[in-house]
């Protein structure tokens, strides 16, 4: 099943990044002197597509890798079965040995995604859902918290890497409002998608950020919805793979109380055309 090469293919992976981890890791940047990548990033993504096209020969699919896109690649959804990928996500924590990262493979078909595989490298936790047959971590069941008072929740956020002031200055005054409602606590691991995982696992009641890409939560959105939780807009609309924002849910009444502290910023669409970007 596809489902099942995506999750041999994620452990192929995480064996590259465990072996890189033990040697230099040669780091570099992309947009900004933050925005880190390494040849690990690299290597792992064509690892990921190589043994995809094996399995179903060239031209038949898509691929959208988060360091094939850095590359110049297309980052368009089409109706074509497309895989979305993101070979370390945590790669800032992956270059200082920080604990969380993760393998995010997820696969789509006609803009719908089928179903996701996160693989947690250092907990050795491998989330995956496949979509209207429920989430799991390691083969167990997973469900979001049932937890509707805001007042008793962890909420999950990210700085992400742009270091603009107007923008930063907007996320933590949103985390601030956030945190002084208030909340039990704030969070991130530095990688969305262990984040999402851990709305699924109930460990969290939200998570949401302005400036992720398609590739850091596709895989999250079908593991968070799968465990029942719910995936909108940060203004409360209709969820947008593409649009570079989200929130990710336990429910609609913890996700809606979020939405009313956020401070929208503008993040140029991962679909977006060069000259909009
Ligand atoms: O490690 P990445 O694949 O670049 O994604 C991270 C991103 O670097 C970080 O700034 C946050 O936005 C995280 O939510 C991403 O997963
Ligand atoms: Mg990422």
């Amino acid at each position: 099943m596809v489902g099942d090469l995506a999750e041999k293919t994620s452990v192929r992976a995480v064996l590259e990044i465990r072996k890189a981890g033990e040697s230099e890791i040669r780091v570099m940047t992309k947009s900004s002197t933050v925005d880190l990548v390494t040849k690990t990033d690299e290597r792992v993504e064509k690892i990921i597509i190589g043994s995809l096209i094996k399995e179903f020969g060239e031209g038949t699919h898509c691929f959208i890798g988060e360091e094939s896109v850095a590359k110049g690649e297309p980052c368009i959804l089409t109706d074509k079965p497309t895989w979305i990928i993101d070979p370390v996500d945590g790669t800032t924590n992956f270059v200082h040995g920080f604990p969380f990262v993760a393998v995010s493979i997820a696969f789509a078909v006609k803009k719908q995604l089928e179903f996701g595989v996160v693989y947690s490298c250092l907990e050795d936790k491998m989330y995956k859902a496949r979509r209207g047959k429920g989430a799991f971590c390691n083969d167990e069941p997973i469900q979001v918290s049932d937890v509707k008072d805001i007042n008793k929740s962890i909420i999950i956020s990210e700085h992400g890497t742009d270091r603009s002031p107007e923008k930063v200055k907007k996320i933590f005054s949103t985390m601030q409002k956030i945190l002084c409602i208030p909340v039990h606590g704030l969070r991130g691991s530095g990688t969305a998608a262990t984040n999402m995982c851990l709305v699924a696992t109930g460990a969290v009641e939200a998570f949401f950020e302005i400036g992720i890409h398609c590739w850091d939560i596709a895989a999250g959105a079908v593991i968070v919805q799968e465990a029942g939780g719910i995936l909108l807009d940060v203004d409360g609309g209709p969820f947008d793979l593409m649009s570079r924002r989200m929130v990710s849910a336990n429910n609609d009444v913890i996700a809606k109380r979020i939405i009313k502290e956020i401070e929208i910023f503008p993040a140029a669409r991962d679909d977006a055309t060069p000259e909009k970007k």
